[in-house]
């Protein structure tokens, strides 16, 4: 028994790294395990992502490579169980396609497992998440001012899973959903949880994975993917800052000590190597330069020639391996990133498991290789500054970039040519882009102002590579020598016939589980769409409302604002105002004051005019008494006459003053009543303004919180939406998968007919009667009036439903039973032919709903033997069409038989028999609908005249089909004359 190169169990004693450099070719991307291996037929051609599900997997994924293999045998189940003589010398080498079409069906039966579990649901989608780093405290504009703003957000409602970028230089923002967002708060934890644990899964179960890093410089590439690379604080731990490659090899080995056991032995080898400018070196043996890249052949795949490889056995070891390849890698300090990386990196695991199969001799090898790659960032040299060595290494970045861009381009374009060779880089990253490994990429972008330009490119790569479609396969080997490998065979040959029953009724199954499924996902898929574009719309209309209503918001309260400070001013002036009337009120009391000095003085004077009169009389009363001594009272008299005039000329003044100060005083209580008055008018201004800016206000938050909420409600039902029409989108891809496999197997059939070589066929009795067997117990099994017969030449009487003499004749004679071999292998041809039809013709069924039911279809081909004509109709009445044979021996019928393709009332379809014609110049029966299909136009019509159908001579012996002729018209049991066999073949 032949073991691996590598003696595991002399490694883990050993416990170390074995730094051996290869001098052989070492498969850096090559998953062959070891020189010699077996040949490409022992790997399957087909991925089964579902595998994780089946009941051969353990929850970590292949405990038990026998259990692989057991279920691959499961899988295949059917292939000689359809020939009637299993043992037949010719049966398995006969039928290399049908095995190989067989061993695809998990992943037809994949397909038709619920959605939801995308590691399991066959797409291979290259996944794209991006990480937005926090915002740079030294400023992203590398000229060390103060850190810019952010442009870079996840709106509500997007899931985590959709960026909207406001860049300033864009009129619209940009936005765009991938499969998830991580924000500058999350963690390296939470990025391997999402990223990193699949790629061990992955591994495990033998499928190549890479994972790259894309983005500008500065942007967290080489955080994401290696970070600080040292033990953490506990035992076993990893530090916070630890990258995704640590974190991935700390599961893996833990994963591999779960899986291994008796019999099961796993073998890690690492390779570290950098593209630095075209020049590719090994970063693990320095020194090691200009190697160049290879591509082999299936198994090697792309690989660097004398890379070293290194064997570890633990998660420390790999650790060391990180820290020799980051200290060997080209890096420099630069205007954007302290420690920038100048050469893109590749960091390669290859894991095999190797599996002994006790007594046989047998060792079955799975193997998977995994890629992590950090790329070298793109810069703007204008802005990084870079001169001299750093602009020829920038311009060397940006160059292998540029043609990453146009390689994802070509691939999601659909071109033919990729231009893989134009760098090295790309030509390193072929299998990753379109080739045989899942794939994930993340997009390492800065939220800041400054670097909205490359976050722009960095999100438009990343959106562009999300639409790359991968073809991942297990890699899986068996190595033993040729005795075992026989026996194996031998083995595999019976488990193989054993199983054939279980998968044609599984098939059958799931088939029309499929097409239920598939219609009915297509219509909620257009209406999903449709819907989705409905909410978009309204979407962007609420968001276009929402910034009016925030505008006008804005605006009420700068309206708001200025009526404010108008009311501050107004306030001021009012104050002023009360300021003025107080000094007034002052001047008036000053005034009145006066007047009253002025009334006390008048009535003083009064008084002392009273008090003079007084005297006067008295002076009169003392004259008259002593008019005698008058004289010297004359003179007091006339004084005091003097003083009279006087007081009354003062009297006078004060009246005077005392009417003006009065005309003053009511002048200045007008003016004071017109301020006060103003005064009050203008507060009520102010109280009414205000109001109405507050109600204004009030209406204006409800109607934002309204829209706010009608927002987040169609948003979550957009998120639903989504999800619903991804999970559709799922089950459509797996529907057109089966169509595509259905395809194969007619490819199959039509090559292994038993026909003679002008009708396409090979006249193998193993071959024919594998095809009868597909067809009788799968497609034709159910219903009509009989089973169609498994056995390749007995059975007759099922085959001849039909009455009539002929029939019962036809197993009579050899040349008969040939032409019933030759009639059942077209029948299994155009059942299977119409199984694919049926499903073509979904398509435009489905983007029709309720309209036409399909189908009919119609072959013919010539027996250059006998030079007579076969026709095979089929169509959706439930007939089964067998052969019509004429010239030379008779012998043909029609049988009844049906086959229920999907639950839709209207795709409802079945096999129209074709025709049977007696002995010559016997009576005879056109049960006969003549189908006709045209595929271009997903179309099928049918005639019931035959002359219509045997004018296009240049569909014989291709098995194409003919071109439209009339509509359906049915012409069964209607008894007709033959025409001339010579008119008939015309
Ligand atoms: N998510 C993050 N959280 C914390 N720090 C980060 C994050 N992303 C990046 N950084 C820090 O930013 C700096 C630049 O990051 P890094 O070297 O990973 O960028 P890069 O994309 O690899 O750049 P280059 O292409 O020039 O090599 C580093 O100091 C790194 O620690």
């Amino acid at each position: 028994m032949t073991r691996p190169d590598t003696s595991l169990d002399t490694r883990r004693a050993a416990r170390s790294t074995t730094p051996a450099t290869s001098p052989r070719r070492q498969p850096l991307l090559n998953g062959t395990p070891r020189k010699g291996s077996r040949a490409p037929s022992a790997t399957p051609n087909h991925a089964t992502p579902g595998a994780a599900r089946t009941p051969f997997r353990s929850r970590s994924g292949i405990p038990s490579l026998t259990a692989l293999s057991e279920r691959r045998r499961a899988n295949t189940r059917g292939v000689t169980g359809i020939h009637s003589e299993p043992s037949s010398p010719r049966a398995a080498p006969a039928c290399p396609g049908l095995a190989d079409s067989l061993q695809s069906l998990p992943s037809t039966l994949d397909y038709l497992l619920p959605p939801g579990d995308d590691s399991t649901c066959g797409s291979d989608n290259v996944k794209v998440y991006v990480r937005v780093r926090p915002l740079d405290t030294r400023g992203e504009s590398g000229d060390g001012g103060p850190a810019a703003k952010a442009c870079l957000t996840c709106p509500p409602g997007g899931g985590r899973r959709t960026v909207l970028l406001a860049d300033a230089s864009r009129s619209e923002p940009y936005t765009a959903t991938f499969d998830q967002v991580f924000g500058p708060e999350e963690g390296q934890q939470q990025v391997f949880e999402a990223v990193g644990a699949q790629l061990v899964e992955n591994c495990m179960a033998g499928i190549n994975s890479s994972l790259f890093v894309y983005g500008q410089t500065g942007a967290g590439k080489t955080h994401t993917i290696t970070g600080e690379v040292e033990r953490g604080p506990e035992d076993g731990a990893v530090c916070e800052d630890t990258g995704l490659t640590l974190r991935i090899f700390r599961q893996l080995f833990d994963r591999i000590t779960e899986d291994e056991h008796d019999g099961v032995r796993f073998t890690v080898k690492c390779y570290n190597c950098e593209v630095y400018g075209e020049e590719v070196t090994d970063l693990l043996a320095p020194g090691a330069s200009g190697l160049q890249i290879r591509d082999g052949d299936q198994h090697q795949g792309i690989y660097v020639e004398g890379l070293s490889e290194h064997v570890v056995v633990n998660a420390d070891d790999v650790m060391q391996l990180i820290q020799r390849g980051s200290a060997n890698r080209h890096t420099a300090a630069t205007r954007m990133n302290e420690r920038s990386s100048r050469s893109h990196s590749v960091f390669t695991a290859v894991v095999e498991a190797h599996e002994e199969q006790g007594e046989s001799g047998v060792t079955h090898v799975q193997f998977a290789k995994m890629n992590l790659i950090d790329l070298a960032g793109s810069e703007r040299v204008g802005k990084s500054g870079a001169t001299g060595d750093r602009l020829t290494e920038a311009k060397g970045i940006n160059k292998s970039l540029t043609t990453l861009g146009r390689v994802v381009s070509a691939l999601t374009e659909r071109q033919q040519h990729v231009p893989y060779r134009d760098s090295r880089l790309t030509f390193l990253l072929k299998e990753s882009l379109g080739g045989n490994a899942k794939t994930s990429i993340v997009a390492c972008v800065s939220p800041s102002e400054d670097s909205a330009q490359e976050t722009h490119s960095t999100l438009v790569f990343a959106a562009g590579a999300k639409r790359i479609k991968n073809r991942a396969v297990v890699n899986e080997n068996t190595v033993g020598d040729m005795k075992a490998l026989q026996l194996e065979n031998a083995r595999l040959q019976r488990e193989l016939a054993k199983r054939e029953d279980v998968l044609a009724a599984e098939l059958r199954q799931h088939l029309a589980a499929a097409q239920g499924e598939a219609a009915g996902a297509e219509q909620r898929a257009a209406v999903a769409e449709e819907r989705q574009q409905q909410l978009e719309v309204a979407l962007t209309e609420n968001h276009v409302a929402l910034q009016q209503r925030n505008a006008e918001l804005a605006m009420v309260k700068k309206e708001a604002e200025d009526t404010k400070s108008t009311c501050q001013l107004l306030q001021k002036d009012r104050e002023g105002l009360i300021d003025h009337n107080a000094a007034l009120t002052e001047r008036v009391d000053g005034l009145q004051g006066s007047l009253q000095r002025s009334k006390d003085a008048l009535r003083q004077s009064q008084q002392e005019l009273a008090n003079a009169k007084e005297h006067t009389e008295a002076a009169i009363t003392a004259q008259r008494a002593a008019e005698d001594s008058a004289h010297s009272h004359e003179r007091e008299k006339e004084r005091l006459a003097d003083d009279v005039v006087r007081i009354s000329a003062e009297l006078a003044e004060s009246k005077k003053a005392q009417a003006a100060s009065d005309q003053a005083n009511k002048a200045l209580r007008r003016e004071v009543d017109q301020l006060t008055s103003d005064l009050r008018r203008r507060q009520r201004e102010v109280q009414d303004t205000q109001e109405l800016a507050a109600e204004k206000e009030g209406r204006l938050r409800r109607e934002i919180e309204e829209l706010s909420e009608s927002v987040a409600s169609r948003s979550a039902q957009l998120q639903e939406l989504e999800g619903k029409l991804a999970s559709e989108t799922v089950c459509t891809t797996k529907y057109r998968r089966m169509v595509g496999e259905i395809g194969k197997l007619i490819d199959w059939a039509h090559s292994t007919s038993p026909l003679p070589p002008t009708l396409g066929g090979r006249t193998s009795p193993a071959g024919y009667s594998s095809v009868m067997g597909f067809g009788s117990s799968r497609l034709f099994g159910g219903g009509g009036s009989g089973t169609v017969a498994v056995s390749p030449l007995g059975d007759a009487t099922n085959m001849w439903g039909l009455p009539g003499s002929a029939s019962r004749r036809a197993s009579t004679s050899p040349s008969k039973q040939r032409q019933m071999a030759a009639c059942r292998t077209l029948l299994a041809l155009a059942a299977l032919a119409t199984l694919a039809l049926s499903a073509n013709a979904a398509l435009p069924e489905l983007a029709n709903p309720g309209g036409p039911p399909f189908l009919s279809a119609y072959w013919k081909f010539e027996d250059a033997e006998t030079g007579g004509l076969w026709s095979v109709g089929v169509h959706n009445n439930s007939t089964f069409g067998a052969a019509e044979y004429y010239e030379g021996i008779y012998a043909s019928s029609g049988v009844y038989t049906s086959w229920e393709c999907g639950p839709e009332p209207g795709s409802y379809f079945a096999i129209a028999n074709a025709t049977y014609w007696g002995p010559e110049g016997a009576e005879a029966y056109t049960w006969c609908e003549y189908g006709v299909v045209d595929l271009d136009k997903g179309i099928i019509m049918t005639s019931d005249s035959e002359e219509e159908c045997s004018t296009a001579p240049d569909h014989y012996h291709t098995l194409t089909i003919i071109s439209p002729i009339s509509t359906n018209e049915n012409t069964c049991g209607t008894p007709t004359t033959l025409p001339s066999a010579e008119g008939r073949r015309k």
